[in-house]
């Protein structure tokens, strides 16, 4: 496929997509494209089904009924353009952050586009020299260096799962300053950079909101252009 083709396939498709747990369905007959360079914002309360739709992008997770592509593909086979982060951080809290981040870039050989620890630490505000373990970290700089083991491999898409949850204002601030940063790097593939998140503080994410959708109930209720 060439790169022509590539832009102007959706980032990501849902087809009916419905995902079950048992006889309970934590999605139901989802269907949605969003387009290679969108921001999306999705909010819903607990229980609405954000991480279920978002596990399913990342390949976490098979819907039950339906089909879901990403870039045109299964999520799983384009498993290295895409970045998810959970409300885990997912870091050895033993080891510094600057330790963390080259851990995991030891195991991302092949990625073509990979940061520096250092300068993806420096990217969210977060000092590399810090000699304090990560367990030592307060929340805020927990999450922030969290945001940079993801962005290391430059993802063309990135899937956020509540990255503001008990976040002071800064270390907000530094992360939506970053993602703003990240969405305009030029990527090594022309593929305009995508990003969907979930949130319940509908304020913080405002500044990365081109399109807001809501969840109840498994179901998608809304999808429009944020005013
Ligand atoms: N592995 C699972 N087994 C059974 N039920 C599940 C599983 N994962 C999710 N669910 C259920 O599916 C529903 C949707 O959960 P999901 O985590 O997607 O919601 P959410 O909108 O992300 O909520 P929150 O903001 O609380 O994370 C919930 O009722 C949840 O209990």
């Amino acid at each position: 496929m060439n790169s022509a083709s590539q832009t102007t396939l959706p980032a990501i498709a849902l087809d009916r997509c419905s995902r079950l747990y048992g006889r309970f369905a934590a999605l139901r007959e989802v269907t949605l494209d969003i387009a290679a360079g969108s921001s999306v914002v999705l909010l819903g309360e607990n229980g609405a089904g954000k991480s279920t739709l978002l596990r399913l992008v990342a390949g976490l997770t098979s819907p039950s009924l339906g089909s879901i592509r990403v870039f045109g593909e299964e999520p799983l086979d384009v498993r290295e353009r895409i970045a998810y982060m959970s409300h885990a951080t997912m870091l050895y809290d033993e080891m510094t952050a600057v330790e963390n981040l080259a851990y995991f870039a030891s195991l991302y050989e092949g990625f073509t586009t990979l940061i520096a620890p250092d300068e993806s630490l420096r990217a969210v505000g977060l000092d590399p020299a810090n000699p304090r373990r990560v367990g030592e970290y307060s929340q805020g700089m927990r999450q922030r260096a969290a945001l940079a083991r993801v962005l290391m491999t430059s993802p063309d898409l990135l899937l956020l799962d509540e990255p503001f949850s008990n976040l002071d204002v800064d270390s907000a601030n530094a992360m939506v300053a970053r993602l703003k940063q990240w969405q305009h790097e030029p990527s090594h593939n022309g593929t305009p950079r995508t990003l969907l998140l979930t949130t319940h503080q509908a304020e913080l994410a405002r500044p990365l909101a081109q399109t807001t959708l809501r969840m109840n109930g498994g179901r998608l209720l809304s999808f429009g252009d944020a005013a």
